[in-house]
């Protein structure tokens, strides 16, 4: 990401220290569409409103630190993929960024399928309705139980990530008496260019079988003996090929190398076994805007690009087009929340930069921490015509690593008891939260048409003793 040190102005620095930051927007108190859900605004008294109703009267309502997520909006992104994609092909929401209850009813009414990586996603699923035919089950270590309910409940794919795996699912859907469908995990050997930690196509990481190993040991790479193991297998019935390249991806290349790859395999089991296999699925992983710096692409313009690669791959292969599906976690649920903190202790570093600790911090946003994340940051509960200030949000936890928005700009004036908002906060940041230090996990409150309601409460302390049995 290209950035560029702003060359003057905050109050506590003449020459402003190394850092990753663009300089402050013209306007501190302007919102960039790009990094915020799509009801929010500021009121006629300047106040960050979401869909019809201010922060402080929010806050005032749930507390804070809350996540405050924009249910039209994620409506509206549900429908822009499933439109994006048509009746040809499957979105599957990727419950990892953030499942609760409430989503998996929206996701149901919105048409969209669901892939969940854990018994508890499952459970979830099942609880709030969604059919079990329309879930895809992942993970690369499915325990025994997890397998087995998954196949009791008859969900519509289980995505196998290893040979170990395959006889497991294998031996338990035969044991009751089902034949389950499923779809092979391929790395397929592409360097996604994202954080090393949430890169997934490479051969040299824990998921899936790699379509080449580089030896000749096996006919035509592990992957191909994959399918041969698979279609060998009573309780097994192979559906099509998976592939996830990673996560927070901006650039079309890595998933048209992989779409042409599972093609290629796909052609290489027609040769070989005879058989077209119906459909391939190409993962999640498309990024958000966390920034004003942040360009990414909308799901038609992802959709276009996906299926002329497939379309194209398979007529030079002469193979049907198969059923194309997806999994976006983050690019659905992402910009569709932000999370409010309340301003507790300001600490300015001359010729540095400015600490604004809040009531949150790593237990509600591991991302900064985890994957040196960039987010923006905005005073929500008033406007201000102060200078900017380079500040670093950071939380209230025992450690200097807790930082919530690295480098970013906020009015001079800043005082305890402002509210300020981070927003794209809505993926991977409740879904990922801890109680590091007995932190309370925060309440997500979903908004739609100046109504307001909790779909995941406020961790409380009585749940901090109930689970410490002493
Ligand atoms: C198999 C699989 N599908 C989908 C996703 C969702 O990714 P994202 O939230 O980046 O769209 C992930 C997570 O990276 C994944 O591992
Ligand atoms: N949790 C990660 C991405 C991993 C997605 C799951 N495969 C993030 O916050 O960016």
């Amino acid at each position: 990401m290209s950035r560029s040190a702003h060359p003057a102005g905050p109050r506590h620095a003449d020459v402003l220290p190394e850092g990753h930051y663009s300089a402050p927007a013209a306007d501190l108190n302007t919102l960039d569409d790009k990094v915020w859900a799509r009801t929010v605004t500021r009121d006629a008294d300047g106040v960050v409103t979401v869909g019809g109703l201010d922060v402080t009267r929010l806050a005032e309502e749930f507390g804070t630190p809350a996540y405050f997520l924009d249910e039209a909006d994620f409506r509206a992104r549900c429908q822009e993929w499933r439109g994006a994609f048509g009746t040809d092909a499957d979105v599957f929401y990727a419950g990892k960024a953030f499942l609760s209850r409430a989503v998996v009813r929206w996701l149901y009414e919105e048409g969209l399928n669901l892939d969940v990586c854990s018994g508890g996603e499952l459970t979830t699923a099942l609880a709030a309705g969604m059919p079990a035919e329309r879930i895809a089950f992942h993970g690369n270590n499915k325990t025994p139980e997890e397998i087995e309910k998954a196949v009791s409940v008859g969900v519509g794919r289980i995505v196998v990530d290893s040979f170990l795996e395959i006889a497991r699912v294998a031996h338990i859907a035969q044991g009751l008496g089902k034949r389950q469908p499923v779809q092979i995990r391929v790395t397929v050997g592409v360097e996604a260019h994202t954080h090393e930690f949430i890169a997934t196509a490479h051969e040299d990481q824990k998921f899936g079988i790699a379509l080449s190993d580089g030896s000749a040991e096996i006919e035509g790479g592990p992957a191909a003996e994959a399918v041969r193991r698979v279609l060998s297998l009573d309780g097994l019935e192979l559906v099509g090929i998976h592939s996830h390249i990673g996560s927070q991806i901006f650039d079309m290349a890595g998933f048209e190398v992989s779409a042409r790859r599972v093609v290629g395999l796909l052609a290489r089991i027609r040769d070989e076994h005879g058989v077209e296999l119906p459909e391939i699925d190409l993962g999640g992983g498309l990024g958000i805007a966390y920034t004003s710096d942040d360009d990414p692409r909308e799901p038609h313009e992802i959709a276009k690009a996906l299926s002329s690669i497939v379309t194209r791959e398979c007529e030079a292969a002469g193979l049907r087009v198969p059923r194309i599906s997806v999994e976006p976690g983050r690019a659905i649920v992402g910009p569709t929340a932000f999370t409010l903190y309340e301003v507790g202790t300001i600490k300015p570093l001359e010729g540095l930069r400015t600490y604004v600790s809040v009531d949150g911090g790593m237990s509600d946003n591991i991302r900064t921490a985890l994957y040196d994340a960039e987010y923006s940051v905005a005073l929500a509960s008033r406007t201000s015509d102060a200078e900017p200030m380079l500040v670093r949000v950071v939380g209230k936890h025992c450690e200097s690593g807790d930082i919530v928005v690295r480098d970013a700009f906020l009015p001079a004036d800043l005082a305890p008891g402002d509210l300020i908002a981070v927003p794209a906060t809505g993926a991977y940041c409740r879904s990922m939260a801890s109680n590091y230090n007995h932190a309370l996990r925060p309440p997500v409150v979903a908004v739609r048409d100046g109504a307001a309601h909790t779909i995941v409460r406020r961790e409380t302390e009585e749940d901090l003793l109930r689970l410490d049995v002493g």
